[in-house]
């Protein structure tokens, strides 16, 4: 039971994983924004089954950000979190600073065509171009052999594997389920940011996904089930959804019947917070 060693700068962090390196050690690295829950901690949990050696980041990406409200309201907590990841022995919590990612004269951007154009890439411009740029840059610091995402945000898994196979990065992107709270709502940072009384409508997100994926199978038309739920989630106090889809679930195109692998994908306004969510259909 020990606090990770905390690196901020990408040489001290490169030092140390070529010593592991020279060991024959294997490296995974979990990517992260901080403000850790139990659903980062399985992530945390599978890389050390499966690694020598981890690595946590920790970085608030300004770049991800399309909206600086919700930049500037992000929760930062890292003293408790490197407190979280001890009972896991995590070797490293690699937090740097915006002057270590972004230097002065960066002017580069890994940007994923496609996937990108559709869900949280459609109503957050410039959003994956900052997810894209930043993992690059986190799997080239890290030199991990293994990353693992959550299927949360199960869009950005798609475009890390697409992002990762195209520029040849020798790392395995490794998707792990979602972490829910009992009622059923999904882990996030962002849940903190819920008033109570947000928090107890929240889990309504889940219910109606999962009514969403009963009505399809037992043949309903989707664009009743979709009117249905928006309905029911705007009278319980959502503000707006943004969308609520069925979509084939490796190239995320647009269903109206099941048919193959599919989830449900959804995403609505609670007070200020922005949740969304995804199932298998
Ligand atoms: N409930 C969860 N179950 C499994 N993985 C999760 C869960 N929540 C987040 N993750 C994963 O943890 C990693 C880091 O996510 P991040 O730090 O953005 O946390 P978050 O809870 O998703 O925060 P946000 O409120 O920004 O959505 C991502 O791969 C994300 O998919
Ligand atoms: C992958 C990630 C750490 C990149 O900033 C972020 O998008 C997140 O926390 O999911
Ligand atoms: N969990 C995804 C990161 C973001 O919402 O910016």
């Amino acid at each position: 039971m020990n606090r990770p060693v905390i690196e901020r700068t990408r040489d001290a962090l490169r030092a140390r994983v070529a010593s592991w390196r020279a060991a024959g050690q294997t490296v995974g690295v979990v990517p992260t924004m901080g403000a850790l829950h139990d659903g980062h901690l399985a992530l945390v949990a599978r890389a050390k089954a499966e690694c020598d050696r981890v690595i946590v980041t920790l970085f608030v990406n300004p770049k991800q950000f399309n909206n600086p409200s919700d930049l500037e309201k992000y929760p930062r907590t890292e003293d408790s979190d490197a407190v979280k990841l001890a009972p896991l022995d995590v070797d490293v919590l690699y937090a740097p600073g915006v002057d270590q990612m972004y230097p002065a004269g960066f002017a580069t951007t890994v940007s994923v065509a496609g996937l990108t154009d559709v869900l949280c890439g459609a109503h957050r411009p410039g959003h994956f171009d900052g997810v894209a740029t930043i993992v690059t840059k986190l799997f080239t610091q890290t030199g991990a052999d293994r990353a693992y995402f959550g299927e949360k945000d199960y869009q950005q898994l798609q475009v890390v594997r697409r992002m990762a196979t195209d520029l040849d990065l020798p790392i395995a992107v490794i998707g792990c389920e979602t972490v829910r709270e009992a009622d059923g709502l999904a882990m996030s940072s962002r849940n903190l940011r819920l008033s109570p009384e947000a928090r107890t409508t929240a889990p309504a997100l889940h219910r109606e996904m999962r009514a969403m994926v009963q009505g399809l199978h037992a043949g309903r038309a989707i664009s009743d089930l979709r009117a249905e739920a928006e309905a029911r989630l705007l009278a319980e106090g959502f503000e707006r959804v943004e969308y609520f889809d069925l979509r084939g679930a490796e190239n995320l195109d647009l269903r109206d019947r099941l048919t193959g692998p599919a989830r449900v994908f959804v995403a609505a306004w609670l007070g200020d917070v922005r949740l969304i969510d995804n199932i298998p259909a």
